[in-house]
């Protein structure tokens, strides 16, 4: 696959996680959210139920101590706590009425309960149906036996109903039928009344309670666990990444710069392994291509710069580089060396009757007769000096049988001295440093053109 698409795929993946992190953060919030708001909904529709409870208890206490101790102020505490829970008054200064009262030594700070409009927070309140019906019946139950306890209250201070439903009617005070009406089997089974509604409302909130918090809970879990296989997700992805520009990339790149320090040290191997199929893949066989048209042109090159162009022979360069070498493997062999230095007679004269073309061709020829003789040891040299229109050869042969300092610049001298030898002798000579003899070596060129 090409780097391109890999990266955009892994990109891709890359946002997709992202995006599902987003909403594994999103919901883990809202699961803590969730269990924040369930906790305190269920604190507060607890703390209501727990507050009828006591104010039911709080009522039948103030009655009973109003009817025990004859002291107004528990009747008015009594009457003041229905009017709050009704919600007819929104608030009540218990302390200053009780620092009024001589109860205030005995460290009684007041009513347990403080509820207010108990109906109202009874809507309000996240509470079930159920929940709402069985808590409006105890509230109702509580307030029909307020009856009664007025009734006990009224009559401990010898006050009774009237024909409309007041307390107008005076008699002598009743404690014991006070008493009773608070305490007999009555007024006992009333009070379960109240409480078991309120008991089955809290088993209710309780059982509904621990299921919300599950729920939440299991969000939070669920939420957890999401993230931590995104983040587990986002750390292959980024390993994926990491490998793919370290090994596709990096590495493929690094390979390049050393491929191409070697060339430049023309050293070793400078080819590139070609491993993918992508990009770099591309550019590594190109790059192999452009370095073996490089080589190839460096070969021309190397060839054009030590070849004459005329005859295809080694030039002077390459006859120096290659003089030098042989000398050297002579002294190293122990083995004689010859040099022949040749040269075409009257060549000046050939060119001037046949025209240069013609020398050229001439020269071409000498130089394929030459290749034709010489054996794998033996080097040509062209030496554009002369023509002659049945072109004749002079030949200098120098040769050493034991190695001498410069012996490559002693051969040419010596050769070119035995060449000059040669031609004062009339030319078509072989001269060695013993004698000289006729060569008898023609070349018949080709008719020019
Ligand atoms: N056609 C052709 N002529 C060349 C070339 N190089 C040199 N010459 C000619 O070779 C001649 C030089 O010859 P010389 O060696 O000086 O004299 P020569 O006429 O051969 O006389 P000897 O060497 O004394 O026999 C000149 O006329 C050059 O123009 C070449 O590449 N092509």
């Amino acid at each position: 696959m090409s780097i391109q698409r890999l990266l955009i795929s892994l990109s891709a993946l890359a946002s997709v996680l992202l995006a599902l992190a987003l909403i594994g953060v999103f919901g883990l919030l809202d699961a803590y959210d969730k269990l924040d708001q369930q906790r305190r909904d269920y604190q507060r529709a607890h703390a209501l139920t727990h507050q009828l409870q006591e104010s039911s208890d709080d009522l039948t206490r103030y009655a009973r101590t109003a009817v025990i101790t004859l002291k107004p102020v528990y009747h008015r505490l009594f009457n003041d706590l229905l009017a709050l829970r009704s919600g007819t008054t929104p608030s009540l200064n218990w302390q200053q009425d009780l620092q009024q009262d001589w109860l205030s030594s005995t460290h009684w700070d007041g009513p347990h309960s403080s509820i207010a409009d108990f109906e109202q927070q009874l809507h309000e309140l996240p509470f079930t149906e159920q929940e709402r019906t069985l808590l409006a019946l105890a509230e109702r139950r509580s307030i029909a036996l307020t009856e009664r306890e007025q009734l006990a209250i009224h009559a401990a201070h010898g006050r009774f109903l009237d024909s409309y439903g007041k307390f107008t009617r005076e008699g002598p005070a009743e404690p014991r039928m006070a008493t009773k009406l608070l305490y007999d089997k009555t007024y006992l089974d009333a009070k379960r009344g109240i409480m078991q509604p309120i008991e089955q409302a809290f088993a209710l909130l309780e059982a509904r309670q621990v299921k919300a918090l599950q729920r939440a809970e299991d969000q939070r879990l669920l939420f957890s666990v999401w993230l931590i296989v995104v983040l587990l997700a986002g750390v292959a992805t980024a390993t994926a990444f990491h490998l793919l520009i370290s090994r596709r990339i990096v590495r493929p790149l690094l390979g390049m710069v050393a491929r191409t320090e070697q060339f430049t040290l023309g050293q070793g191997n400078n080819r590139l392994t070609v491993r993918y199929d992508d990009e770099f893949g591309a550019l590594a066989k190109a790059f192999n291509t452009l370095m073996q048209r490089v080589e190839n042109n460096l070969s021309l090159l190397e060839v054009s710069a030590n070849t004459d162009p005329l005859t295809g022979l080694d030039n002077r360069r390459q006859f120096e580089h290659d003089l030098l070498s042989e000398c050297l493997r002579m002294q190293r062999s122990q083995q004689p060396i010859s040099l022949i230095m040749v040269d075409v007679d009257n060549f000046k004269a050939y060119n001037d009757r046949y025209g240069h073309p013609a020398g050229d061709v001439c020269l071409q020829q000498l130089a394929q007769a030459h290749n034709l003789l010489q054996r794998v040891r033996d080097l040509a040299l062209p030496h554009r000096d002369n023509v002659v229109p049945i072109v004749t050869i002079s030949l200098g042969v120098c040769s050493l049988s034991t190695w001498q300092v410069d012996m490559p610049h002693v051969l040419l001298q010596r050769a070119d001295e035995l060449l000059y030898q040669a031609k004062h002798a009339g030319r078509n000579q072989i001269c060695t440093s013993d004698q000289c003899h006729p060569a008898n070596m023609t070349l018949m060129p080709k008719a020019p053109n």
